[in-house]
């Protein structure tokens, strides 16, 4: 098992829940302290926090640095949601970037191809930290790329996009694969095809419409929540709420 996801395996006793920490603020104080809040007053409650592109973009090295040594204070996990997909050379100074700002995984697309998700396999590996690859999203449109039908490259057979970015994902040894909580069926077939290889992260519960424990019977290990936590009225009591379903 790859040091991300002992420290993910570790961290998930006290909860299987994942903030996504989207907050649509710009103005760089409020955001780092709204940040540093949500670690502080969520974080027993979680065991990781995902950050999303437009959270990073206006945070700035110097308050990643920050907000990610708080949570790892906490004792949570911290992960770049950046859908990274790009050529092996600006992959490997992206993971660079990161790594050096305190991230322990980042989200990519294997759209990139397998060499390519190899090459980012085997750094993170190498540096303690971990890959989680998109094999099928979790919105409304998703399926008409995630479901769309393909020829496989090294059989020649007929599959579909998730198809191949599952066997692309199990094959490069990653450490975890996104898929939907509102295809659960989906999160069945892919448990199956897991074996203990890697976690099955799931987003789009509640505000999207997928149910937590249908999404964790199906197979989920992690569920990634942002907008039912952020905008409830009492978002420690929501966080509280869904830790207890995934720890029942
Ligand atoms: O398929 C995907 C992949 C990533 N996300 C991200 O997860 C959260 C979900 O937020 P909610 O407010 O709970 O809907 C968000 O950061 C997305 O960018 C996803 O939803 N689906």
């Amino acid at each position: 098992m790859s040091k991300f996801r002992k420290r993910m395996h570790d961290s998930s006793s006290k909860s299987l829940v994942i903030l996504a920490n989207d907050l649509d603020t710009t103005n760089l104080a409020t955001l780092e302290k709204h940040t540093l809040q949500n670690i502080q007053n969520l974080g027993n409650y979680l065991c990781a926090v995902k950050f999303n592109f437009h959270v990073l973009l206006p945070l700035g090295e110097k308050s990643i640095k920050k907000i990610n040594k708080t949570a790892h204070d906490m004792g949570l996990q911290t992960i770049a949601d950046i859908k990274l997909n790009d050529i092996g050379n600006t992959n490997m100074v992206t993971l660079q970037r990161l790594w050096s700002s305190g991230f322990d995984a980042v989200i990519a697309n294997p759209i990139m191809g397998p060499e390519n998700l190899s090459q980012l396999v085997k750094n993170a590996h190498g540096n303690n930290r971990g890959v989680i690859t998109l094999v099928h999203m979790s919105h409304p449109g998703a399926k008409l790329g995630y479901g769309l039908r393909v020829q496989d490259p090294n059989t020649g057979k007929m599959t579909s996009v998730h198809e191949l970015f599952l066997k692309w994902s199990y094959s490069m040894n990653v450490d975890g694969i996104v898929v939907g909580a509102t295809i659960p069926d989906l999160i069945r077939q892919s448990s199956k095809k897991a074996k203990g290889k890697f976690e099955i992260y799931s987003p789009g519960v509640g505000t999207q419409g997928g149910d937590p424990t249908d999404a964790l019977d199906a197979g989920a290990n992690y569920l990634i929540v942002g907008r039912t936590i952020l905008n409830s009225k009492n978002p420690k009591l929501e966080a509280q709420r869904l830790r207890e379903i995934t720890l029942s």
